[in-house]
């Protein structure tokens, strides 16, 4: 990894006061490392429709995406509580598509506290094209 790992908590600590979240206040931050070295980031983008919101995690993934990445090394997610992050179901699908058993997952607070996992270890079992081979 070219960047290290602090500046990627940065990202997403700094990404976070971007979060649209005049229905929950519930602000989440995500920064990703990808194949192509660089970093993307995302915010929770809520809408009046609440169903139609969109998660840090995802938003960070599709700006990668349509900008031309095809692989997650590595992503940080915060969010402004001092509870662990954790990615919903949906992110945690989502994140499958572009992440190997092995890649990296760091889920932080906002104290600074974080925890690393594999990303195997937070979507066992995950469904993936090779099961409809
Ligand atoms: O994986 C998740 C789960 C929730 N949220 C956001 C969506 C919504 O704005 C707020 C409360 O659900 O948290 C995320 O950004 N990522
Ligand atoms: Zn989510």
């Amino acid at each position: 990894m070219e960047i290290n790992e602090q500046e990627l908590f940065d990202i997403a600590d700094r990404t976070m006061q971007n979060a649209y979240t005049p229905y929950s206040h519930y602000q989440v931050g995500a920064a990703i490392l990808c194949d192509d070295d660089k970093v993307y980031s995302g915010v929770n983008v809520e809408n009046a429709s609440f169903g139609l919101t969109n998660c840090a995690e995802r938003t960070a993934i599709f700006k990668a995406v349509s900008e031309g990445a095809k692989k997650v090394k590595a992503i940080v997610i915060t969010n402004g509580t001092e509870e662990m992050s954790k990615p919903c179901g949906a992110c945690r699908q989502v994140m499958s598509e572009f992440m190997g058993p092995d890649d990296i997952v760091f889920l932080a607070n906002n104290r600074n506290d974080y925890k690393k996992y594999t990303f195997k270890e937070i979507l066992p079992l995950a469904f993936s094209d090779e099961d409809m081979n």
